[in-house]
């Protein structure tokens, strides 16, 4: 799914405060690309894929078009329904239902939808993929940080997603886990569907096409092969 970022800004207001976290950022998506966002703790990355998901609204001026939807015309109804179609989204905090088990919250994004019982076996296969078999019917207190990680993860990968917007998808996974989910996101990409992914782990970059880096407001591209480590 092809994604177009242009002149897009973000100012946080409150009646204290005006903060310009996003300064007039441009920046142009193929589909099928699997793109790295890294950056400081703080520089505006969660925030950057909440205004391209259209989570969060852009200011005045900005350009954000993902699979030819102009996020900045639509309506909260058409970004929802746009959402559920074609985004895969992979939430920093995972964002889990507590009252669910982890089965139930892979199930919850199409359950209004569709037949419960191909949900079911949708939802129990995708945990299985992602090493999850003995927690399938666990409610979230009950898992770890990093089981928690790839449920959100499988969540996201429900509906066949043409873009996976991923918020920091490895950060609590030992190095079999992030093989693994990176494996699985590989193998999403070759089947066509796009990548956009935060993260503040190096090792992840040789697995992208393009790295750009999000600095004092501003994204630049940077060369991917100077993360490379030389002997
Ligand atoms: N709702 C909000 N209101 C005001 N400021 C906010 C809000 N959300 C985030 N910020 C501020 O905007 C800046 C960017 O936040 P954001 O979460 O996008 O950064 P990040 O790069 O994802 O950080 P991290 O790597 O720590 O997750 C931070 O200074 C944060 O404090």
């Amino acid at each position: 799914m092809e994604m177009i970022m242009e002149s897009l800004s973000k100012t946080y207001k409150s009646s204290i405060e005006k903060k310009l976290v996003l300064n007039n950022i441009s920046c142009h998506v193929n589909k099928g690309e699997w793109i790295n966002i890294i950056g400081p703790s703080g520089s505006g990355k969660t925030t950057l894929l909440k205004c391209v998901a259209g989570i969060m609204n852009a200011d005045a001026g900005s350009k954000v078009s993902i699979g030819g939807l102009d996020m900045g015309n639509a309506s909260e109804e058409e970004k929802r329904d746009f959402r559920r179609r074609n985004i895969g989204y992979i939430f920093q905090e995972y964002e889990l239902f507590s009252a669910y088990t982890a089965k139930q919250n892979v199930m919850l994004p199409e359950w209004p939808y569709k037949k419960e019982a191909e949900l079911r076996e949708r939802s129990e296969t995708l945990l299985r993929t992602l090493g999850l078999e003995d927690r399938i019917d666990a409610v979230p207190t009950n898992l770890s940080g990093g089981e928690k990680q790839r449920v959100a993860i499988a969540r996201a990968l429900l509906n066949d997603p043409s873009l996976l917007i991923c918020d920091e998808p490895t950060g609590n996974l030992d190095r079999a886990s992030r093989d693994n989910v990176l494996h699985i996101l590989k193998e999403c990409q070759a089947e066509g569907r796009t990548i956009f992914f935060v993260t503040h782990d190096y090792d992840v970059l040789p697995y992208g096409d393009r790295v750009f880096q999000l600095k004092d407001g501003t994204m630049e591209e940077i060369n991917k092969k100077s993360f490379i480590l030389q002997p």
